[in-house]
């Protein structure tokens, strides 16, 4: 451990929740924020649920699951946070949202508190933009599902501190993780790596060339992937994906081959976010 000191996750979201899942599994006491009791509950509710099956099939050692829930303090109020040394943030990816949570943060965090923000896509120098110690703020960007990818990018922005990606880092490590440092370009690395995935797998659909269970299957036995373009954009969410699709298309100045799918606008306009609501490319059990 980097710290005996509270950590906090804010957002009990996809992410969220597993990279609170991770932090407690390695000891550290992590203070979960999210807007409303209910939505912390229902996190809670699906971590429990996911901890005990792998208790019962003896994946994990009796008594883990109440352990690691018992290292997840919730909270629906920013003032909690006081006397954490880190914090993650993995609220939704916009960047009013998040400018306001850590100007916010600044005010209630102790001073050498990191404030580390998991964003797909979004400079971390414009979240850390306007705030009076942007020297602290770096990106941590956990992959999903938290707990089981390895890699974890730490990102610089333009005036991150060596002492906060040095312990952004270290923390990672602790979660056993591989980091790799980055800075800050749209998309980061594997975002970036990762668009003609997503993007060219939506234009086979649209240009009538494939349908997505095809490509999909084909993704998985000819590249080895483990999901297809389809499934993994239902895993990571449809409203996360469009985010971060206009994200990195504003970030290039518009460059064409970063631009936005109708079908995605499409998609989120129905509700239709992928895993997370039952409905996405595909339709999954509530
Ligand atoms: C346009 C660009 C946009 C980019 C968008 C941004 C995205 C983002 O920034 C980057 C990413 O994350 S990119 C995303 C990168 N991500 C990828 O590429 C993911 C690729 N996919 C995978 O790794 C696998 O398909 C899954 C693990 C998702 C499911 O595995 P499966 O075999 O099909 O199904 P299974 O049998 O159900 O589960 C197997 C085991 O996993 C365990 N488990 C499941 N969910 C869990 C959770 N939430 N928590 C914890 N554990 C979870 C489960 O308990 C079981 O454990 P056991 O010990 O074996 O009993
Ligand atoms: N989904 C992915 O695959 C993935 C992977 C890596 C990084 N990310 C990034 O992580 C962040 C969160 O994504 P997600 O998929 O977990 O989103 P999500 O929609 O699943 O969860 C977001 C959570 O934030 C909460 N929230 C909303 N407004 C809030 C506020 N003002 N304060 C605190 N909490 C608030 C919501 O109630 C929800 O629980 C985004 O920046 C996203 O780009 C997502």
């Amino acid at each position: 451990m980097v710290t005996s000191r509270p950590v906090a996750v804010l957002g009990g979201g996809t992410m969220g929740i597993g990279i609170a899942q991770v932090a407690a599994e390695q000891g550290y006491t992590v203070r979960l924020y999210d807007i409303t009791d209910d939505v912390l509950d229902k996190a809670l509710a699906g971590l429990r649920g996911r901890l005990e099956k792998l208790e019962q099939k003896g994946k994990r050692p009796a008594g883990d699951t109440e352990l690691v829930l018992g290292r997840i303090v919730p909270t629906s109020t920013l003032d909690a946070l006081h006397d954490v040394a880190l914090v993650i943030e993995a609220v939704p990816e916009k960047l009013e949202l998040k400018r306001a949570i850590f100007s916010q943060l600044e005010a209630i965090c102790p001073p050498d508190a990191v404030l580390a923000s998991n964003t797909s896509s979004i400079p971390i120098t414009a979240i850390a933009g306007g705030l009076k110690s942007p020297e602290r703020v770096v990106g941590l960007h956990f992959f999903n599902p938290a707990p089981l990818m390895k890699l974890v990018e730490v990102i610089s922005g333009m005036h991150t501190g060596a002492e906060a990606v040095a312990f952004a880092d270290a923390f990672a490590i602790t979660l056993g993780k591989t980091t790799a440092k980055c800075i800050d370009t749209p998309g980061f690395i594997v975002n970036r790596v990762a668009r003609g995935f997503y993007g060219e797998g939506l234009r086979l659909v649209q240009e009538g060339v494939a349908t997505k269970e095809q490509i999909d299957k084909i993704a998985r036995l000819g590249g080895n992937f483990r999901m297809g373009p389809f499934e993994l954009m239902d895993l990571i969410g449809i409203d996360v994906n469009l985010s971060v699709s206009q994200s990195v298309y504003h970030a290039t100045y518009e460059e064409q081959r970063y631009r936005p799918n109708p079908i995605q606008e499409r998609m989120v306009h129905a509700g239709d976010f992928g895993r997370k609501t039952g409905r996405g490319f595909y339709r999954y059990d509530q």
